[in-house]
């Protein structure tokens, strides 16, 4: 099978996503340091986290295939939330996301004949958890490598009351904005 482009990413949910789409891809991933700028707004902060995935990756490997990458993070009012660091730190986000309604950005760079960006801001609203279902769920595993210490996908769903936006966006990689991308390259999918 010919591979079609380059997926820069570490993600599973972003591989079963363009499997999805049945675009083919060879997994890339490249390690960067995911601090926020000081004052650096949601959509920049996503944004410019998926750009350097991708040019990190196009400078290890050349351009001779489309790079495709992504950044999502889980927004609570003015507080960019990322993967937890630990257990303390997936219970207090956790606790904040309890009964309130947060954002989840996703951004995703596409590096072929020219650089595409896109974003996709979906709204989700949780209800209220209590305590020993935020213990149980950290006690699951699912927290570990996700925005905001939740997985939409997994059990996390649960705790979804509505959602407004795109449910592909919060898993990882949103697919409307994603195939807009890759046809305004010339990259196929449905093959
Ligand atoms: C909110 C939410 C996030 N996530 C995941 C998607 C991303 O993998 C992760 C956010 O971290 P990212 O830094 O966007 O991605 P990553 O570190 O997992 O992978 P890479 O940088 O190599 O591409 O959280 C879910 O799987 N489900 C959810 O409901």
């Amino acid at each position: 099978m010919t591979v079609q482009i380059i997926l820069a990413s570490a993600s599973p949910r972003r591989q079963e996503l363009l499997d999805q789409i049945k675009v083919t891809y060879r997994v890339h991933p490249v390690d960067l340091d995911e601090t926020p700028l000081p004052d650096e707004t949601p959509v920049d902060y996503v944004q410019r986290l998926a750009a350097e995935k991708s040019a990190a990756c196009t400078a290890q490997l050349g351009d001779s295939l489309p790079v495709l990458a992504a950044d999502t993070a889980v927004v609570l009012g003015d507080l960019i939330m990322g993967k937890p660091k630990d257990r303390d730190d997936a219970v207090a986000m956790l606790r904040q996301l309890s009964g309130k309604m947060h954002r989840v950005y996703s951004a995703i760079s596409l590096r072929g004949r020219e650089h595409g960006q896109a974003i996709s801001i979906t709204e989700v609203t949780f209800r209220p958890l209590t305590e020993s279902e935020i213990a149980a769920y950290w006690q699951s595993g699912e927290p570990l490598d996700k925005a905001g210490s939740y997985a939409i996908q997994g059990r996390g769903g649960v705790f979804v009351e509505s959602l407004s936006g795109s449910f592909s966006g919060v898993v990882g990689l949103p697919l409307f904005e994603t195939t807009e991308l890759l046809s305004k390259q010339g990259i196929e999918f449905f093959k």
